[in-house]
């Protein structure tokens, strides 16, 4: 009996990771040739790409660079881990497509608790859901409502960065500097207040969500047990099934967590609840979000049929947004920049011309206004190429389709896992954006005819799905570079003659310690 037994698991796994894989190998090779380009990484899949091209050519991008480079046809690359095949959409008309139907997707869970910390939030919510969200948070997104914002960002950049070293001699990990002020302005941003004081599991609230985020995504990416419990059960129950000691735990954190946060939550709900007048409250996103939960309560007491279930708002959402907030809006945002900061020290005559650029707009710091930096066009050519050469976000988040359907003419098998690249490395079929290809060169982006395809260049994706923050990215950004240049020369940090880049998560550089910083004389 268990011989039989063993022979039905041997047979079931031969055809399932060795036939089922090499029948769609052979469907794909036999429809498109060349135009797909198949890997084989056992177990790491798209991550085993990523690993081998960083530990080669110091760069985690530069086998799918070249892969673009060489085969300017190429539609998409499958990779094989044995368990899931991974496509990465590089054509860009498949990446139209692939970006503007969410519909057969939903998105991989990320770190492990990730449903816990955020799940119901706007990254990963779905369908109504979501609609409702988006159309709710847009408008605080918006460049007039982030207006108002500009000089509590003010505040935050010149508390942090008015005290970094600038003997010229000492390196900083600006990343990590940067981080704090983009952290700060996240909570400020929703909150409406900083957390100052305030711990949870005996760590500043913000210390702790990145934590809980970065010892989320290490665990997943190095727990084999769970690996298998993914495998076997699926995303959707993997995380509540046969939880080791320190699943259990983990969990426990995040829901620790919560708790603290949906009890500053419920502090600020009775304080709006005793207003007789609110339209003078301040519109941090706590109070526009719970002034919404206070009228559908108030609707819902009257008429508890009045909202369909995906347009009531659970208060566990609010938490569970500020967290997605923390998590999209404040290493992307840090990463980009610091990595500008290091470009500008790559490069003295471009750091002068950015500075001449700013002090021709904006007299000192603190005179700084909103409209000014509207007016930084140069400033806007280099953040985008800075976005082309060291995209912190090269590839979206991979989408699992919930079944068989097809992008275009492209086949896409159930629970495969879909991601699209955000920039092109394709001179040929790009010549304008791509000229030059590694030179970091901003006057490109002077040229308004630049995008030929608007696919070509979305560091933000494209699409419903595209980066809600992206013009408070910008304005964080110049504000921090802004700063930097009106008091810092920024040099670079001998030690390191060549920076790596590697992306887990995020691209960015390997060394941190990337820049040095010296007092800049009249
Ligand atoms: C340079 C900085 C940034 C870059 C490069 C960036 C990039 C991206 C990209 C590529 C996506 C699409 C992800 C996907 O669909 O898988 C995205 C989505 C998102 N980003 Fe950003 N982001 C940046 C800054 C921010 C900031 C400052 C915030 C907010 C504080 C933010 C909040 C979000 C949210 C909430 C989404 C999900 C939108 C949705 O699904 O409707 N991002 N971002």
């Amino acid at each position: 009996m268990i011989g039989y037994i063993a022979i039905a698991l041997v047979l079931l796994f031969v055809y399932r990771f060795i036939i089922k894989n090499l029948m769609i190998y052979f469907t794909y090779k036999s429809k498109f040739g060349d135009k797909v380009v198949f890997m084989f990484y056992p177990l790491l899949g798209n991550f085993g790409i990523s690993r081998k091209s960083f530990r080669q050519y110091g760069d985690s991008l530069h086998i799918l660079k070249t892969i673009q480079r060489t085969k300017p046809d190429v539609k998409a690359v499958m990779v094989f881990n044995g368990f899931i095949i991974q496509i990465i959409i590089i054509d860009t008309q498949l990446q139209k497509v692939f970006l503007q139907n969410t519909k057969p997707y939903y998105k991989v869970e990320g770190p492990f608790g990730a449903r816990d910390a955020f799940g119901q939030g706007l990254v990963v919510a779905e369908e109504k859901v979501w609609t409702r969200q988006r159309n709710f948070l847009s408008n605080s997104f918006h460049f007039n409502a982030l207006k108002n914002r500009v000089p509590i960002i003010k505040e935050i950049t010149k508390e942090f960065l008015s005290t970094l070293p600038s003997d010229g001699k000492t390196p900083i990990t600006i990343i990590e500097e940067l981080q704090n002020i983009t952290s700060e302005v996240v909570i400020q941003t929703f909150f409406g207040e900083n957390l100052k004081g305030m711990t949870v599991n005996g760590l500043q609230p913000s210390v702790e969500i990145s934590k809980i985020i970065g010892d989320g995504f290490s665990y997943k990416a190095n727990s084999f047990a769970y690996f298998l419990k993914l495998m076997v059960f699926g995303q959707e129950k993997a995380s509540r099934v046969l939880n080791t000691t320190f699943e259990k735990n983990f969990l426990k954190r995040v829901e620790n967590y919560n708790q603290f946060i949906e009890g500053i939550v419920d502090k600020r709900l009775s304080e709006l609840e005793k207003l007789t007048d609110t339209s003078k409250v301040d519109e941090n996103f706590l109070n526009l979000y719970l002034l919404e939960y206070i009228k559908q309560q108030k609707a819902l007491k009257e008429n508890p049929k009045i909202y369909a279930d995906y347009e009531i708002i659970p208060k566990r959402e609010i938490v569970h947004q500020f967290t997605t907030f923390f998590f999209a809006g404040m290493d992307t945002t840090a990463n980009q920049t610091g990595i500008c900061l290091w470009v500008l020290a790559q490069h003295p005559e471009l750091q002068q011309k950015i500075r001449a650029e700013i002090d021709s707009v904006i007299q000192t710091f603190d005179d700084l206004k909103h409209e000014d930096l509207n007016k930084l066009e140069y400033f806007n050519a280099f953040f985008k190429e800075s976005l082309r050469v060291y995209p912190t976000a090269p590839q979206v988040i991979p989408r699992v389709s919930a079944r068989d359907h097809m992008v275009d003419d492209f086949p896409i098998p159930k629970g495969a896992f879909v991601s699209n690249l955000t920039i092109q490395y394709n001179e040929q079929k790009f010549p304008l954006l791509c000229k030059d290809i590694d030179t970091f060169n901003p006057d490109r982006f002077l040229d308004k005819n630049i995008i030929q395809d608007h696919f070509s260049f979305i560091p933000y994706s494209a699409g419903p799905r595209n980066c809600i923050g992206q013009h408070l990215a910008l304005i964080e950004a110049k504000i921090m570079i802004a700063y930097i240049l009106k008091n810092y020369v920024v040099l670079p940090n001998e030690e390191h003659q060549k920076v790596r880049f590697n992306h887990l998560f995020l691209y960015t550089s390997y060394e941190r310690d990337i820049i040095k910083l010296k007092k800049l004389t009249a």
